[in-house]
């Protein structure tokens, strides 16, 4: 398959800064892709510089082949096939919904016009509010518009800024879950920028998680949570500790959490160090008994779902465990550690 989009390379600063440096993916017909990554970052310079509302400063951009930016070369916005959604949604508040959607159709007829209105606020289930204006909107509402304004001209690239940072939680999981549904209704690509993990494995097909300005890492959520290729792309997908320890086998650790066996092979030699990433729910306090490392319970938060644990291991250092089952510990017991990992996530030193 052809990509839609091509990212090659690119770099972007400002006054003379390189603020993305070298990021280079490509996306499909009809995928979603998300970038993923700390504020500051450079998420927004590189939406902007994709939408052509910034130069670059080397490297390309081709939309179906087509180079659309270059160091020499920005193709205005609007010949670009793309729609952008703002941070801020940026609703023109002198204008009513029906004339924002409306506003980039000005060559489309007045009857064209009525029909594309309609079916957009059909499609983002707003078919009643055409004649509100913008403050008379709630947040989830103008947001909303601000999508049904952006694809009213059938784009083949949909883009999106932190599309839900202004919404509360709820409304951001429910919000980003019917975005995907009408961005894959509409049969278009987009990319959705975004700082929140749990809203990027939402709503994407794929992500890149971005870092310091560079592309630390494209791939499924799955192959970015299981398989991480840094400690910086391990801890931004979900939390984590490191743990030093030497492989004794092709499927054993020593560390502090005690000899630590997995189901997958490391493939690394005998001896070699390793820091392996532990996350919490794969730890578990288990009844003292020997042969397991030992730690003793300096917390105990039950949030209905799950428990969370604190717990002080021998050398001092605290550790979390995430248990899914009600377990009889009570702070200040000594119990055992029990890691079950099916496949380490492994960083040779
Ligand atoms: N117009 C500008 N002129 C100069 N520097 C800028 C400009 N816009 C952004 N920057 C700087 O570029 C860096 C990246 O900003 P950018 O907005 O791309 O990050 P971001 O990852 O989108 O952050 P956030 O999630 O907070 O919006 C920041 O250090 C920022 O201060």
């Amino acid at each position: 398959m052809s990509s839609l989009l091509s990212v090659e390379s690119l770099s972007c600063s400002y006054a003379n800064q390189l603020i993305v440096e070298g990021v280079s993916f490509s996306i499909n017909e009809g995928e979603i892709a998300c970038l993923l990554g700390p504020s500051g970052c450079g998420k927004t310079t590189l939406l902007r510089a994709l939408a052509g509302f910034n130069t670059v400063t080397s490297g390309s951009i081709y939309m179906q082949g087509q180079q659309v930016s270059s160091k020499s070369t920005t193709l205005p916005p609007e010949k670009r096939q793309m729609g952008m959604v703002f941070q801020d949604y940026a609703l023109f508040p002198h204008l009513s919904v029906a004339d924002n959607i409306a506003f980039g159709l000005k060559k489309n007829s007045k009857a064209d016009k009525t029909a594309i209105i309609q079916s957009m606020l059909q499609l983002v289930r707003l078919p009643d509010l055409s004649k509100r204006y913008p403050h008379e909107l709630s947040g989830g509402q103008q947001q909303r518009v601000a999508l049904a304004r952006a694809l009213a001209s059938r784009p083949r690239l949909l883009l999106m800024d932190e599309p839900f940072s202004n919404l509360d939680t709820e409304m951001r999981k429910e919000l980003s879950l019917e975005v995907r549904d009408i961005i894959k209704q509409q049969g278009i690509a987009a990319v959705v920028v975004t700082h929140d993990q749990e809203e990027a494995f939402v709503i994407s097909d794929v992500l890149g998680i971005l870092a310091d300005g560079k592309l630390q890492q494209w791939g499924t959520a799955e192959s970015l949570y299981y398989t991480p290729e840094t400690v910086q792309v391990a801890k931004f997908v979900g939390e984590g500790e490191l743990f030093e320890g030497v492989c004794m086998s092709e499927t054993k650790v020593q560390t502090e959490l005690g000899l630590l066996e997995f189901a997958e092979p490391l493939l690394l030699d005998r001896q070699q160090a390793v820091n392996l990433f532990i996350r919490p729910a794969d730890v578990s306090p288990i009844v003292d008994n020997n042969g397991h490392a030992t730690a003793q319970v300096l917390s105990r938060e039950f949030m209905g779902e799950a428990t969370r644990y604190l717990l002080k291991l021998e050398s001092g250092r605290t550790t979390s465990a995430l248990v899914r089952e009600l377990l009889p510990f009570k702070i200040g017991d000594v119990v055992g550690i029990e890691v079950a990992v099916h496949r380490p996530i492994a960083f040779p030193i």
